[in-house]
């Protein structure tokens, strides 16, 4: 029996897509077009309410079987239906990753150690929406009998990131008077700057923490409660001000968070993938229980196309798969994503951390040090502001930067031709891109222009725009809770996909801890002038000096 391929990079799929980029080499997308008509339609998929339309891309249909067959030999079947099932997947920390069971209904049946999990994540659905109606009807009020008007959500990573794109994002579905505030910087500026414009008695605070041992988070809920206490508040109202949203009872307690306020997280989902879990209160509380419940209605159907769609007609395994052909055959080493809607400003921060997060390891999961390229840099911001700015680098720079572009087909807003004109810019920046300019149009546009030859052959050159640079356009007819909850899980399937090519733990984040344990060693030297030893060099200890006689009293 042959031996089982030690890495992707020897699969014969794999070998295939390094020939198949070969033969591609040269060849450019303005020629696809032109031979193929139908290319548009073809490579256009719907699915929960998005359309992907993925034509812009250096992608052929043996292309497109190729890496389908490439995802196939990786398993993607088998660690998909491991992935619903509840089985461990998340090897390093021997958990599963259930965030699609937080949006399954009711009735279905995923069970952790013999506990149907549903049971209990439709009882916590059914404590926030009793906690929701008791906020918004006043039932629930401050300590003086004033409504809540403010929610102070502090946490950080995946216990905030989610959370404050999603309320942000779905501004136009708020409902009732609950506005909500992130706090989640250790930058005691952010804390500062929240508090100030706050009043004590018609503020909640939730503390937003999986692990309820995040120093940010720590520190800042501290702040929070001695604010609130030196405010009027009472020790007995800190009760009824603070909640919390932990898988730690036991610290939250300690805390002096009142058990009947406690949340409950499970440490079968992930922080990056947990805004569907009651880390969704700030949303929750913001847009109504209605809009929330919409918005795991819409990740549900993702997760339902995800699971049955086969491979070339399903949005996240194709969204995937062209970007591991960028990433590894390509040369990529970083991927745009550009929201083409104000609503979505906070999208490509989201994305950095699940994307980041999850695939930026370096060994497979047997522990070997893989010998191919894992995550490339996520990056991005809205259109049209990008178009002003990095774009530049894009059109014409030496990297290759694949760009997903996002856009609603309808507006929230009224604002006259506002929306067309956004649109236009959208596709312009996708045809750019695409098809660009060669120095032949380049110079005959100058000479038409009534340039002399002489300049219009030195400048062709400069004004020549290479194109062939991919992109894809994703569009929902609007953007709402359901198809913000589609988007959202169609990027978290796409995360799980590449780790699945590029065999990775995509659930668990060794390299943050380091970071966390320094900085611990490094605070008690800033604090007190008596520690003394080495922090470990001599530059942090030279930077610690002059922190310390710039805090001088
Ligand atoms: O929710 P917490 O336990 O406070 O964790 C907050 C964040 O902490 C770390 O930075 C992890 O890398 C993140 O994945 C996590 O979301």
């Amino acid at each position: 029996m042959a031996d089982k391929p030690a890495t992707p990079t020897h699969r014969p799929q794999w070998q295939a897509l390094v020939q198949h980029k070969e033969r591609l080499t040269g060849t450019s997308m303005r020629e696809f077009f032109q031979q193929d008509p139908e290319r548009a339609n073809r490579y256009l998929i719907d699915g929960a309410g998005l359309t992907l339309d993925f034509s812009r891309n250096r992608l052929t249909d043996d292309v497109l079987t190729a890496l389908t067959e490439l995802a196939d030999a990786c398993g993607l079947s088998q660690r998909k239906a491991a992935l619903f099932a509840g089985d461990i997947v998340n090897i390093t920390e021997n958990r599963p990753a259930l965030h699609t069971a937080l949006r399954q209904p009711s009735d279905e049946d995923v069970r952790v150690d013999g506990n149907n999990i549903i049971t209990e994540i439709h009882t916590t659905l059914a404590r926030m929406e009793k906690l929701v109606a008791a906020v918004h009807s006043g039932k629930q009020a401050g300590y003086t009998g004033k409504t809540f008007t403010d929610v102070v959500s502090i946490g950080i990573g995946g216990s905030f990131l989610g959370p404050k794109l999603v309320v942000e994002a779905l501004k136009p579905y708020w409902q009732g008077n609950v506005r909500c505030h992130f706090v989640a910087n250790i930058d005691g500026t952010n804390i500062a700057e929240t508090l100030s414009r706050l009043d004590p008695e018609t503020t909640l605070f939730l503390i937003q923490s999986k692990s309820f041992r995040t120093q940010e988070t720590l520190e800042n809920s501290l702040v929070a409660r001695q604010w609130f206490m030196a405010h009027g508040g009472a020790e007995a109202a800190v009760a009824s001000h603070f909640l919390a949203v932990t898988t730690n009872i036991a610290e939250a307690t300690r805390f002096g968070i009142d058990p009947g306020n406690i949340f409950p997280m499970w440490d079968w989902v992930g922080g990056r993938y947990s805004l569907w879990s009651a880390i969704g209160l700030p949303i929750a509380l913001t847009l109504g229980m209605d809009h929330f419940r919409a918005l795991l209605n819409g990740a549900h159907a993702m997760d339902c196309h995800f699971r049955d769609q086969p491979a070339e007609r399903n949005l996240p395994v194709v969204m995937a798969m062209l970007s591991v052909w960028y990433n590894n055959f390509w040369g990529a080493e970083s991927h745009a994503v550009v929201p083409y809607d104000e609503y979505l400003k906070h999208l490509p921060e989201h994305l950095q951390q699940l994307d980041m997060e999850s695939n930026g390891k370096r060994v497979s999961q047997n522990g070997q040090h893989v010998d191919y390229q894992t995550g490339p840099i996520l990056w991005g911001g809205i259109g049209a502001n990008g178009q002003h700015a990095y774009h530049q680098l894009i059109h014409q720079g030496t990297r290759l930067i694949p760009v997903d572009f996002i856009i609603p087909l309808q507006s929230h807003h009224a604002v006259a031709h506002h929306h067309a004109t956004l649109f236009a810019n959208c596709l312009s920046q996708a045809r750019a891109m695409m098809a660009g300019k060669t120095r032949a149009e380049a110079e005959q546009e100058m000479l038409d222009s009534g340039v002399d030859e002489s300049t219009a052959k030195t400048l062709a050159t400069h004004k020549e725009i290479p194109g062939n640079k991919p992109s894809n356009i994703l569009m929902m007819n609007r953007l709402n809770p359901e198809t913000l909850g589609a988007l959202i899980a169609l990027y978290e399937h796409r995360t799980f996909v590449q780790s699945v090519i590029w065999d990775l733990d995509c659930f668990d984040q060794w390299g943050v801890e380091l970071g966390k344990q320094i900085g611990n060693e490094i605070l008690p030297r800033l604090l007190d002038e008596e520690k003394t030893g080495s922090a470990g060099d001599s530059a942090t200890d030279h930077l610690i000096r002059r922190f310390r006689s710039a805090n001088r009293p």
